[in-house]
Formats: C-alpha cells, sequence, structure tokens
C-alpha cells in the first residue's frame, strides 16, 4: 500500500521533473526496499555465463526471486548464490520436469543455454544445437510467463531471437516489445577499446552498437563515440574489426574451453537491469539491443532502444553516419538478412 502511494506520487513528480523533490521521491520510491517484487529466470544458470549472472542478479537489489533453471547442476548453484544476503529469494530447478515451475511469474527470463564456440567455428556453427534448445525454452515461456521479457544470449543471436518470435506466434503469445537479442557486450567491448585509444575515461564512454551479433554484423558507430576525440580513419577500422571480432579473440585466448562468460555475465546483468528499471518505470532507459526493428528494411536489428514498463518503448534511428559506417551498415545486411531467415525457416519447419 505504502509503496503504491509512494509510487503514484514519484510518478507524478515525474511528469514535473523539475520539481526538487522528485530525485528524492524516486530515490525512495525505486530503492531496494520499496521496489517492486520482480522475478528473474536464468535458463542455463549452471554455465559457464550463468553461474556469474545468477551471481550479479542475486546482487540486484531490483530482484526479489531468483529463479534458476538447467538440465544439471542448477541444485549446487543455487545453494551457494542463496548464501549471499541480499534481498531475492533463490530457488534452483533442474530438469524439463521442473522448468514450467522455474517460469511462472517472471518478469524477465534471461537465456544462456546452449553450447558455445570452441576455435575455428563462427556463431552460426552453434545453430544446429542450439536452435532446439532455444525453440524448447521458449515454447515452455509460452506456456508458463508469455508476459516476460525475453533476453537472448544464447548463439546465434541473429537466428535465435528470430526462432524465439516465431515461436511466440505460433503460441498466440508474441509480443515485439518484449524481445531481445542480448548485444550488451559488444557495447562493453566498444566502450572498452575506445577508452584505450582515445585515452578517455572508460567510465564516461559511449558508443552505440548496431546491427547484428555476429563478425561483420556488428558495426560500432564510432563516429558517434562521447567523448570525442580525433582519431584517424585507420584507428576507426582497427577498432571496429576489434570490436567485430572480440568474442572471436576470447573463444581463441580460451582455447578450446569455450568463450566468453565473465564478460558476458557482466553485460548480461547490466541489460537485464536496464530491462528492470523499465519495468519500474524509470525514465529515460536506453540500450542497444537487437528487436523487431523498422531502423533498415530487415525485420530485426540491433540499435538503441528506449526501455519501458512494457519491455521496448520505442526503437531509435540510427543518427548520423560516417561514409565507413554507411559502407558497413550495408556489407552487413546480406549476412543479417540470412541468419533471420534461417531462423525463421527452423522455426517454420519444426
Ligand atoms: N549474446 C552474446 O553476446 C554471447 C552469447 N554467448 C552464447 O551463450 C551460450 C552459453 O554460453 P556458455 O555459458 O559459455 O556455455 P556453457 O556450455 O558453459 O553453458 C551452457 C549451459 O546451458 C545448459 N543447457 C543446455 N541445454 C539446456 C536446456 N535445454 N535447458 C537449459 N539449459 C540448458 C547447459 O547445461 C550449460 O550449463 C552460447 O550459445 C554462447 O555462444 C556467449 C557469449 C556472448
Ligand atoms: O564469440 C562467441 O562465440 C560468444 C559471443 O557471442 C561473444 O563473445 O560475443
Amino acid at each position: 500500500m505504502r509503496t503504491s502511494v509512494l509510487r503514484s506520487v514519484a510518478e507524478a513528480a515525474l511528469r514535473n521533473r523539475s520539481s526538487s523533490s522528485s530525485s528524492h521521491l524516486l530515490r525512495r520510491c525505486y530503492s531496494s526496499e520499496s521496489a517492486p517484487e520482480r522475478k528473474v529466470a536464468i535458463l542455463g544458470a549452471a554455465g559457464g555465463i550463468g553461474q556469474p549472472l545468477a551471481l550479479l542478479m542475486k546482487l540486484n537489489p531490483l530482484v526479489s526471486k531468483l529463479s534458476l533453471y538447467d538440465i544439471a547442476g542448477t541444485p549446487g548453484v543455487a545453494a551457494d548464490v542463496s548464501h549471499i544476503n541480499t534481498r531475492s529469494e533463490v530457488a534452483g530447478f533442474m530438469g524439463e520436469d521442473q522448468l514450467g515451475q522455474a517460469l511462472e511469474g517472471s518478469d524477465i527470463v534471461i537465456i544462456p543455454a546452449g553450447v558455445p564456440r570452441k576455435p575455428g567455428m563462427t556463431r552460426d556453427d552453434l545453430f544446429n544445437i542450439n536452435a532446439g534448445i532455444v525453440k524448447s525454452l521458449c515454447t515452455a515461456i509460452a506456456k508458463y510467463c508469455p508476459n516476460a521479457l525475453v533476453n537472448m544470449i544464447s548463439n546465434p543471436v541473429n537466428s535465435t531471437v528470430p526462432i524465439a518470435a516465431e515461436v511466440f506466434k505460433k503460441a498466440g503469445t508474441y509480443d515485439e516489445k518484449k524481445l531481445f537479442g542480448v548485444t550488451t557486450l559488444d557495447v562493453v567491448r566498444a566502450k572498452t577499446f575506445y577508452a584505450g585509444k582515445a585515452k578517455v575515461p572508460v567510465s564516461e564512454v559511449n558508443v552505440p552498437v548496431v546491427g547484428g551479433h555476429a563478425g561483420i554484423t556488428i558495426l560500432p558507430l564510432f563516429s558517434q563515440a562521447t567523448p570525442k576525440s580525433n582519431l584517424a580513419d585507420d584507428e576507426i577500422a582497427a577498432l571496429t574489426k576489434r570490436t567485430q571480432d572480440g568474442g572471436t579473440e576470447v573463444v581463441e585466448a580460451k582455447a578450446g574451453k569455450g568463450s566468453a562468460t565473465l564478460s558476458m555475465a557482466y553485460a548480461g546483468a547490466v541489460f537485464a537491469d536496464a530491462c528492470l528499471k523499465g519495468l519500474n518505470g524509470v525514465p529515460d532507459v536506453v540500450e542497444c539491443s537487437f528487436v523487431q526493428s523498422n531502423v533498415t528494411e530487415l525485420t530485426f536489428f540491433a540499435s538503441k532502444v528506449r526501455l519501458g514498463k512494457n519491455g521496448v518503448e520505442e526503437v531509435l534511428g540510427l543518427g548520423p553516419l560516417s561514409d565507413y559506417e554507411k559502407q558497413g551498415l550495408e556489407s552487413l545486411k546480406p549476412e543479417l538478412k540470412a541468419s533471420i531467415e534461417k531462423g525463421i525457416k527452423f522455426a517454420s519447419a519444426n
């Protein structure tokens, strides 16, 4: 009761954001004690990404219930994480019989379930195994928590997101505002690499990354990076390539032991936090994500997205592009289009 009254007042304050009391009210309204109940489920929670992501979500005061699901290993991960003295109650679920229980009542479902790359593989080489995993998990989401926001991490994201959309369409639960391909790691990398090259504080850096999440479909827009810098064209080209190959850099360094897990868990936690803030009515929450889109002729595309109480509030445009970026945009379209179509075809046929 007290919380809902507080929230109405805070929302009124939001409408008049110059009010000196508004920031105080909002702080109270969205602080951990009064934040609304939010259940977050992680599918693939015992994996390389799933475990550190479970840790990071346990540290998030906006989460009240943390549901950890995998086909094996979740009781141990859940017992371990549950001892941390933060707000959320943790429950572990293992095996398909428990998937419904894991999902029921979820506000956000994060999916890092599936196999990772080994050196020499592309993300698309994961399609044959991961497409089926994502399809069956999304079928369960449509049944048990059709209104949840879905944060898709499993690769190839350029195809797994269209697969999820088709599964939800077939089930009659598709809401394009609620399905997200997580491309935050591309942004995290672009920020880190840009800060290093431009010699600016990394905490102040912003770089949009658009397109998709594989090789040349990852298009960082360094012309829009802030703080501004005077990097030469060849430096921008090298930064772009390093961002596009960031995943492969980690795969090769891990030499057969998987792909990015820790940086991905961080990126997944940043994106889920943004979704939670959006759901809770925090204004001006903007992150890049691979979503259903009209920004280009492609039906799914990553760009900046404003997050709100229903998920996507607004898909933002690309802004001004340099000639180099315009070229990159045209070059990525055929590959991204083919990956989207591959996902749709798989989901329609199976
Ligand atoms: N979107 C992105 O930026 C990134 C995506 N990834 C992708 O994330 C996925 C997971 O990577 P890792 O955690 O390193 O792999 P991992 O092999 O360490 O963990 C995957 C987990 O998924 C579980 N799993 C398999 N089938 C399942 C099912 N049907 N239901 C529930 N859980 C199931 C496994 O038991 C395992 O615990 C890979 O596809 C990888 O390519 C990785 C890094 C970045
Ligand atoms: O490269 C991979 O296979 C995993 C991934 O998506 C990334 O690290 O960006």
